[in-house]
């Protein structure tokens, strides 16, 4: 596309010097790191860095034009001034990428927990129905069976525009997103074309981001508030799909113009869960899809996985999928790596790793986990650096409360010191509690496994996928499951 072209669709702008020499753009990013010859670079005011103060660099590496919001002197290239680089990034990104989102059944699923699970479910569901798919979200990009990096679970909206392209271009049709509360706000979901919003609950996190619970549930509402209700590319009607046992789901009811399809255990919900009975290899219960009955087993253990398969099946409900074909991926689905992943050994010492870090979600796992242990549960958990400082304490009382052998160690402790991340954990003790800490995950691992007898279980949470510690600026080998069965190992060999 020639530049003159793509910057048509900013209608308000001062372009200097107002003629230029035309030039075909070979990529549009915000980033001076993707800057290749002829690329345009968007300046975008960062909460780390000032983009203006890289436009050197970008001229340096190749950038043809500059799109700006502040005053940049002697630039060699034309410069594009508009009041805002981040909305111009969202409207050139659409352009220039074909409007991709439109193109596609676009399923976003945003919530404090459970958006990974539900996403990769809806993956499920739509594979076995025979379409090519992709998902964006923490763990990676995916086209069909090709993974892509990812920095972010809701990447730039460049970045997000050019990946929807590369899909539409390999024959994807149907795309499940996760939509951080972060992108939210940050607009990098802005002028993306979703079909169906899909909102699995609300609980404490990000509140160093979002600083109160009430900006942070504004956040999610963004979502169902800007999905509007036209028809989508085939003739489909848009959905808002909503968990009302949560109050903040039945909120959303208010804010979205889409018709909605509600889901829950606890109310009066279209699409519905009863009579259900977690056991340590999978779960039954009984669902209601309005006036249809079935009896499901489905190998997903715990009741937040209930509603997770509820949220799943909602989507594709409302995209016009067979109930019984739905059901019968449902029922096959093994459930998502580092999600309450079953590790187990001779020793008969299980160890659980789970991405349980917020206090919502590490308390689900301990219920669920306590729900089928029969002999001791351990927790080894820690928090995140440079995150919300709120929940530390909360984590700390919730693994105390309901494990039998609490264990605080690091996470990723970022740019932190991990020994007062520790310690902020530990604030959320009663008076004179004590509880073994480590500071190194790989210690604390050893700990559980060497004090745990048969029958035992060792949650080992806040990590689940991730195979990766970042340590100050440093990103280290690190997976929880390999130290499980390490150290599973070494007990095994010792015995
Ligand atoms: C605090 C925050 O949200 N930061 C996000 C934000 O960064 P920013 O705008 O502040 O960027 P910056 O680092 O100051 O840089 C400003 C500009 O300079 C550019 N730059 C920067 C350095 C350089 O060498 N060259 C260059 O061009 C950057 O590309 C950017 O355009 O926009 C970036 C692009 O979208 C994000 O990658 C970045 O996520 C950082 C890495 C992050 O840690 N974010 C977390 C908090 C986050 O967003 N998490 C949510 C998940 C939360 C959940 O699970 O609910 C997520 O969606 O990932
Ligand atoms: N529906 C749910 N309700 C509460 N807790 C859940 C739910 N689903 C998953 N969890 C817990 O939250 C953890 C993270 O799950 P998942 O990765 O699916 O959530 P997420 O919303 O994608 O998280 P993130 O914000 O980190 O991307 C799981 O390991 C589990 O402990
Ligand atoms: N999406 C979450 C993931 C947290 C994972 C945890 N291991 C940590 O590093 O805090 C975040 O960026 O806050
Ligand atoms: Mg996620």
């Amino acid at each position: 596309m020639q530049a003159s072209k793509l910057i048509n669709s900013l209608k308000f702008k001062k372009v200097i010097p107002n003629r230029f020499e035309d030039f075909s753009v070979s990529l549009l990013t915000q980033d001076t790191r993707e800057v290749v010859d002829n690329s345009i670079f968007v300046a975008v005011k960062g909460a780390k860095v000032d983009g203006h103060t890289l436009v050197d660099t970008a001229v340096q590496k190749g950038a043809s034009m500059i799109i700006a919001q502040e005053k940049l002197s002697s630039i060699e290239v034309p410069v594009v001034y508009v009041r805002d680089t981040k909305r111009a990034m969202a409207i050139l990104s659409s352009y220039f990428y074909a409007t991709a989102s439109e193109a596609l059944r676009m399923i976003g699923v945003t919530g404090t927990n459970g958006k990974t699970t539900v996403t990769h479910i809806i993956e499920a569901i739509f594979r076995a129905h025979g379409e090519k798919t992709g998902l964006i979200g923490t763990m990676y990009r995916k086209i069909g069976d090709e993974i892509l990096a990812t920095k972010n679970t809701t990447p730039d909206i460049i970045t997000l525009q050019r990946t929807l392209n590369k899909m539409v271009e390999r024959g994807v049709s149907t795309v499940s997103m996760e939509v951080s509360s972060i992108a939210l706000v940050q607009g990098r979901v802005w002028g993306i074309d979703f079909d169906v919003a899909v909102f699995t609950n609300l609980t404490r996190d990000h509140l160093d981001y979002h600083k109160t619970m009430a900006n942070y549930a504004h956040a999610k509402s963004l979502l169902f508030s800007q999905l509007g209700n036209s028809y989508t590319h085939n003739g489909d009607t848009k959905v808002a799909v909503l968990n009302i046992d949560d109050p903040i789901g039945r909120q959303f009811e208010h804010d979205t113009a889409a018709q909605v399809l509600t889901y829950g255990i606890k109310q009066d919900a279209m699409v519905r869960a009863s009579n259900i009975v977690i056991h340590s290899q999978g779960t039954d219960f009984d669902l209601q899809l309005f006036e249809r009955k079935w009896h499901l087993k489905v190998k997903m253990v715990g009741l937040f996985n209930v509603y997770n398969i509820l949220a799943a099946l909602a989507a594709a409900y409302a995209s016009g999928l067979d109930p019984e074909e739905i059901i019968r991926t449902l029922e096959s689905f093994p459930g998502v790596r580092g999600r309450l992943q079953l590790i187990t050994s001779p020793t008969r010492i299980a160890a659980i790793v789970d991405y349980s870090h917020t206090p919502d979600s590490l308390l689900n796992a301990l219920e669920t986990i306590n729900d089928f242990a029969k002999g001791r549960v351990f927790c080894v958990v820690g928090c995140g650096g440079d995150r919300d400082h709120g929940k530390r304490p909360k984590m700390a009382a919730i693994a105390l409360a309901h494990s039998d052998y609490p264990i605080f160690t690091s996470d990723n402790p970022r740019s932190e010191d991990p020994q007062k991340i520790i310690a902020d954990m530990l604030t959320g003790l009663p008076e004179g509690e004590k509880v073994p800490t480590f500071l190194k995950r790989r210690k604390a691992i050893e700990f559980a496994v060497n004090h745990a007898l048969p029958g035992d279980i060792i949650l080992i949470a806040g990590k689940g996928h991730e195979d990766y510690q970042i340590i100050g600026e440093h990103k280290y080998h690190f997976d929880d499951v390999e130290e499980a069965q390490r150290a599973l190992k070494m007990k095994e060999q010792e015995s």
